[in-house]
């Protein structure tokens, strides 16, 4: 099956240009940035990272309600509009086994493969739908920086971060035996090499109109690339994912590069998946979400009526 949008998510709250007034009010810091961008209308400098970091700060207090939130130097600085869409989507899986209402609260439980250090899917579904998050990261300093956040927020109760110690696994030596999710994400490292990497934010660079690679997206590029990029990380994902296939109703990750869905796709045929993409469109960018389940229909209901449902 595959699902078509043109537009953000109908409840994404980022459908309207940012509300620079209001975002000035929760963080005063960002008026610094602001100015007129020349068609008479407030923005900042998108090739500033410092701007970028300070508009995030402003949105997720703002609109979600994160007090704290700060990113070390040379990391992934998340753009949420597209971030929080693939919740939302994930979300409205879980809806279809609960008469059309998005399950919230702690009975719920997602885990975000790579949380990296911005934290972002991990503090945004607390925020939207009150689920539990598990947050796997590689990068220790990552890891560290994701771990601050959590104690910044007072969300120990809410997001924990348990680090995986083998570049080569992805649910191994995460997953443990009582563990039950809802859901898994991942936004994986995409490119294929660290020059890869450097190319790529260098081409976002000039779509945007700047001579030279601007850092605010550029992130430490192991966090932009793994070996056999996202197509090896994704297909490794789907092998481990059938030790879990019992405890996780829906896995899921995204697929930056349409021409890697077909050979993904094959593979969870041959393993007699349920699967299907879920096409997203954030202004002129176009991403995908893969999912897929070992369960049937059946076994879902019964796992939606039993864990969520049950008084
Ligand atoms: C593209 S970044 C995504 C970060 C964040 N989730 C976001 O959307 O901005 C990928 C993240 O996956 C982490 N990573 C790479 N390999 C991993 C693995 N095998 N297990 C867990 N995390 C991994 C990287 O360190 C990096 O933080």
């Amino acid at each position: 099956m595959k699902l078509s949008t043109k537009a953000l998510h109908p409840r994404n709250k980022h459908q309207q240009p940012y509300d620079f007034t209001a975002l000035c009010a929760a963080v005063p810091a960002l008026s610094a940035f602001v100015r007129d961008n020349g068609y008479g209308q407030l923005s900042i400098d998108f090739a500033n990272a410092d701007a970028v970091k300070t508009l995030n700060q402003a949105l997720l207090k703002q609109l979600y309600l994160v007090q704290h939130w700060q990113l070390p130097d040379g990391f992934l600085c998340p753009a949420v509009p597209g971030r929080v869409d693939y919740l939302h989507y994930l979300a409205d899986l879980l809806a279809l086994l609960n008469k059309n209402q998005v399950p919230t609260g702690n009975k719920v439980q997602l885990l975000d493969i790579g949380c990296g250090a911005n934290l972002i899917y991990p503090l945004l579904a607390q925020a939207e739908y009150g689920w539990k998050v598990t947050a796997s990261e590689l990068d220790p300093v990552a890891a560290d920086a994701a771990d601050l956040l959590i104690q910044r927020n007072q969300l120990q109760h809410k997001i924990a971060v348990r680090r995986q110690q083998n570049s080569r696994h992805i649910f191994h030596g995460i997953i443990q035996p009582a563990d039950l999710f809802e859901l898994t994400l991942c936004n994986p490292p995409f490119h294929t090499s660290a020059e890869q990497a450097a190319a790529g934010s260098e081409r976002k660079a000039k779509n945007l109109g700047y001579t030279t690679a601007a850092l605010n997206f550029a992130g430490r590029s192991h966090e932009l690339w793994c070996d056999g990029g996202e197509a090896a990380f994704i297909k490794t994902m789907i092998e481990e994912s059938q030790s879990y296939a019992q405890q996780v109703l829906w896995f899921s990750s995204l697929v930056s590069k349409q021409e890697n869905l077909p050979a993904l796709q094959q593979q969870l045929t041959r393993l007699n998946t349920e699967h299907q993409v879920i096409e997203m469109q954030q202004g002129n960018k176009q991403s995908r979400i893969l999912v897929w389940s070992f369960m049937s229909e059946k076994q879902r209901q019964l796992w939606a009526q039993f864990k969520w449902q049950r008084k």
